[in-house]
């Protein structure tokens, strides 16, 4: 197979991944948006967390709203646990890798605040130990996951919202997050600004 072919072969890939996923998704990716905006607009906050990609997509989350998406508004609060290279070497040497992020949300959540958690396969450690702490801090959980879910299904409970791409192929499944992402973000500045004005 030729590049070119490779490439288009990538792209319908992604196309019909994420059409599939419409019908799968949309439902939840609203009701994550209405829990996103309760939480804001009651002074809670947004921690994100995942690995590798995931942990890209959540600075990608929370800059959108720290900052802004598409249109002006006052920054909304979010913080990526991912971005503290002295927290996470300091836990990761000093405890262990799997408490990166659930130390974070033990020092930093407080109830009513989310936890966005984002793993593709569903069965990344630190992921999980970081739900299970969103849980004793009282925390609703927003999980991104595909392949199933893996463990995070069990791992969820309650008033927990669980978006699982229908996909089993990693980088099909972190295309469709990143398109999760900005339906939220367009979710959220829709709820606090209503529909734009197009006249
Ligand atoms: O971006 C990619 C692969 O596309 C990688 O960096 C990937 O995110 C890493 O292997 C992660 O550690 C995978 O973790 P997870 O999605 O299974 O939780
Ligand atoms: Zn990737």
């Amino acid at each position: 197979m030729d590049l070119i072919t490779r490439i288009t072969h990538q792209f319908d890939e992604s196309i019909k991944a994420k059409q599939v996923a419409t019908e799968e998704m949309a439902g939840g990716i609203a009701n994550a948006v209405e829990v996103m905006v309760a939480t804001l607009t009651n002074g809670g906050k947004i921690l994100a967390c995942g690995n590798g990609g995931s942990a890209g997509d959540c600075q990608h989350f929370a800059a959108e709203l720290v900052g802004r998406f598409e249109r002006e508004r006052p920054g909304l609060a979010a913080i990526a646990l991912t971005t503290d290279s002295s927290a996470l070497t300091a836990i990761g040497n000093d405890y262990s890798f799997n408490e990166v992020f659930s130390k974070q949300v033990q020092a930093i959540g407080q109830p009513g605040d989310i936890l966005l958690a984002i793993s593709t396969s569903g069965n990344s450690k630190n992921v999980l130990m970081a739900i299970e702490a969103a849980h004793q801090r009282e925390m609703t959980v927003i999980a991104l996951t595909g392949k199933g879910g893996g463990l995070m299904t069990q791992a969820l409970q309650g008033d927990d919202i669980h978006l699982c791409v229908p996909h089993q192929r990693t980088a099909r499944i972190q295309e469709v997050h990143l398109l999760t992402i900005h339906c939220l973000c367009d979710g959220i500045d829709v709820c606090l600004l209503g529909e734009e004005d197009h006249a």
